[in-house]
């Protein structure tokens, strides 16, 4: 068979030359097939519908059209208004939705008043085509005699009678004219007028923005941040999914907004007040906080809800986007280094509130708690009032800090007591400081009345580990639990009963309170409550109590990591807006480094304070070595500096020490107290030489 000729059949005994050894694999090319047409062009319909171009121009025409069509709306809709008594009825239906019965008894007087008033005008529209018919006589008459009389005039003036109806043609022609320019100008004015009025009715729409978002340029449909506006909050009211409010809103129309008092610029925010209808809740709209910010373009975090003296009324304050992420500027203690304080009629310059305003804190006795989670800056907050404290140099400060990795360290040489660490040991050393307050607290109590004390600070951070101590003393006594034998628990409540009135005072710092890390009856004890980040809502009402909780406080609404150093305050001792319970501080961060440089301002204000970094056994001390000790780098000292020092240095063995006990073991040794300008002093040279005479014989009790 040649090569030209194409076999019909398969030649039977030439089978195996003809099967290829390989089927070959199928080319890419074999796989494609052809695509339908009507596919086609239905895929190239899609992309042409869908493109950017063409959404851009469908956006285009819908927004102008809406602009026109929303613009007729509002035209006609105020000519309306104008000619009938439906402005008068809705505004009737607004206030009696928002419950201003009064304002709703002024409107219908005004309705009343339009009412006679549209009666008479139609009264007067009855007799008015005589009254034309009369008109138009009177003034044609006068008209044509008062033209023929100036004729006259005029033809006696110039000697000629053709001049008496001279005026009459003029007017005529006069007419003549105006129709003639009147004729001209229809035609254009038929076809432009209408044109005219669209453009007008374009502008009053584009004015009042009545195209629907999706139809707004990119630009402008990003409304994240938009400038907050009456009509924004009264349309994010009604959509928060309240039915009543709604339906009031939809009572009231175009005259929503009055439920809004002024919006007011506070801080890096604005403010505004809502009287909400009857028949809504403000804890409603309380409730709805996150979908009231998703309305108004906002994070949850940057609105806020609280309750103002008005009855019915929420504060709304609705940040400027982004604003609350800006940091606050430095702390007064750091850029003022002349800043002292005043423990008694001062307040700590502690943050902003979210108005912008300075936040300052009165500690003037009160006890304070902060909690918050781990790592939202409780330490540092604590730490920024202690340094505030620390720069009135009449307050006493013992410092107990159960975490111990240096946040405190600043204070030692300013703290009289400087614990620092986490373990059953340090907690047993904090609780005894506690019980050496508690015992200073009782010793002033039996002062005389009227007796002013110097004020005696604690500080207890991260007192959960306190609280959370397993440990038991030697008297069976817990360290940590909330019983009645638990001795933490117990030092802090007699504090916080009596230690107010004789300035003993507690501050104390815990992490993710729970009912076993931080009992009721602390958290109630404390006057000043402050709260960082928290994360459910019971913690934040045991962090603040239910009473500011229930008035919009809601430190467990602040973000986690991002709201940082920023507090819910419940406290008398800063200015919070009226019928608010609490109040939201940002405040300033002072790092450690820079806290230590304001430690050093507050020690260059003090001098002689000897730190002791565990609290002594009363039953092992030495008197005299101890009095050297607080007696410090001075040259004299006044006795009755010493005791206080001394007490401080060990509460449980000098706390009850008068003058005659510092006398009895000074007596006989040669650095017994004299008088210097007419006071009583301990000389630190005399005593210094006495101690290094003496043969070493150890520790000696004070009762020897
Ligand atoms: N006011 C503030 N502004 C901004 N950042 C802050 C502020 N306060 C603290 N921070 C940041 O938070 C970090 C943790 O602060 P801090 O140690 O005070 O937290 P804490 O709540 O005490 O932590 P922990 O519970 O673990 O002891 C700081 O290192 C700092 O970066």
């Amino acid at each position: 068979m040649t090569d030209n000729v194409v076999p019909l059949f398969k030649d039977p005994l030439n089978t195996a030359d003809t099967i290829p050894a390989a089927a070959p694999a199928p080319t890419a090319h074999d796989a494609v097939r052809p695509v339908r047409v009507w596919r086609r062009t239905g895929r190239g319909l899609r992309a042409a519908v869908t493109s950017e171009q063409t959404r851009a121009a469908a956006r285009l025409v819908a927004r102008h059209g809406m602009y026109v069509i929303g613009g007729t709306r509002i035209t006609a809709k105020r000519t309306w208004d104008g000619r009938t008594a439906s402005r008068y009825e809705r505004m009737i239906r607004a206030a009696e939705a928002g419950g201003n019965f009064e304002e709703a008894k002024e409107w219908e007087d005004r309705l009343t008043r339009f009412r006679a008033a549209r009666h008479h005008r139609r009264m007067d529209l009855l007799k008015a085509p005589q009254d034309a018919v009369k008109s138009a006589a009177y003034g044609t008459g006068l008209t044509a005699g008062g033209l023929l009389l100036l004729g006259i005039v005029l033809a006696i003036a110039n000697k000629d009678a053709s001049w008496i109806l001279a005026p009459i043609a003029a007017v005529i022609d006069a007419v003549g004219a105006i129709v003639y320019v009147a004729t001209v100008v229809w035609g254009p004015a038929v076809t432009v007028g209408p044109w005219l009025a669209l453009l007008a009715l374009w502008g009053v729409g584009r004015q009042k923005q009545t195209a629907p978002q999706w139809a707004l340029p990119a630009q402008q449909r990003d409304d994240v941040g938009a400038p907050i506006t009456p009509s924004i909050v009264v349309t994010a009211l009604r959509d928060l999914g309240i039915a009543p409010l709604r339906n009031a809103i939809k009572e009231m129309g175009d005259v929503g907004a009055a439920m809004l008092g002024p919006i007011r610029i506070a801080g890096c925010g604005v403010e505004v007040d809502v009287t909400l209808p009857s028949g809504v809740s403000t804890a409603e709209v309380q409730g709805r906080r996150r979908k009231l910010a998703e309305n108004l373009a906002r994070h949850e975090h940057e609105v806020f809800i609280t309750l103002p003296a008005a009855a019915r009324t929420v504060r709304l304050w609705i940040a400027d986007s982004g604003a609350l992420d800006e940091p606050i500027g430095p702390s007064p203690l750091v850029t003022d280094e002349t800043m002292t304080a005043n423990y008694r009629t001062g307040k700590a310059p502690w943050g902003q509130d979210l108005r912008g305003d300075a936040a300052t804190l009165s500690l003037y006795q009160r006890h304070l708690l902060i909690t918050g989670l781990s790592n939202q800056g409780k330490t540092a907050a604590l730490r920024a009032l202690a340094l505030w404290l620390a720069l009135d140099k009449t307050v006493e400060l013992r410092i107990a800090d159960l975490k111990g990795v240096g946040d405190w360290g600043m204070f030692d040489g300013l703290a009289t007591t400087l614990i620092q660490g986490p373990t059953d040991e340090h907690v047993i050393q904090a609780t005894e400081m506690v019980e050496g307050m508690v015992a200073e607290m009782e010793r002033r109590i039996q002062m005389p009345p009227g007796t002013v004390f110097d004020p005696l600070v604690g500080i207890v951070d991260e007192a959960q580990v306190a609280f959370m101590c397993p440990a038991v003393g030697d008297d069976k006594r817990p360290y940590g639990g909330s019983k009645a034998t638990s001795r933490y628990f117990m030092a802090v409540r007699k504090i916080h009963n009596q230690g107010r009135a004789v300035d003993v005072i507690l501050e104390e710092g815990t992490q993710d309170p729970t009912d076993q890390n931080l009992p009721k009856l602390v958290r109630e004890g404390a006057h000043t409550r402050i709260s960082l980040a928290l994360g459910t809502e019971s913690q934040a009402r045991m962090a603040l109590g239910d009473k500011a909780v229930d008035g919009g406080a809601a430190p467990h609404l602040l973000r986690q990591g991002l709201d940082k150093g920023t507090v819910v305050v419940a406290s008398d001792g800063i200015k919070i807006p009226a019928g608010q319970a609490s109040i939201t501080v940002r405040t300033h961060y002072i790092d450690t480094d820079t806290a230590g440089v304001i430690a050093d301002r507050a020690k260059a204000l003090r001098s002689g304070i000897v730190t002791a970094h565990t609290v002594p056994d009363a039953a092992e001390h030495e008197p005299l070595a101890d009095i050297l000790t607080v007696l410090g780098t001075e040259t004299r000292v006044l006795t009755q500096e010493v005791l206080k020092r001394l007490a401080a240095l060990n509460d449980k063995a000098y706390g009850r020490w008068s003058f005659i006990d510092l006398k009895r073991v000074l007596d006989g040794t040669g650095a017994e107290p004299y008088k210097s300008d007419g006071r009583m002093v301990i000389g630190r040279d005399r005593l210094a030489r006495v101690l290094a005479n003496r043969p070493d014989e150890g520790s000696a009790s004070a009762a020897e």
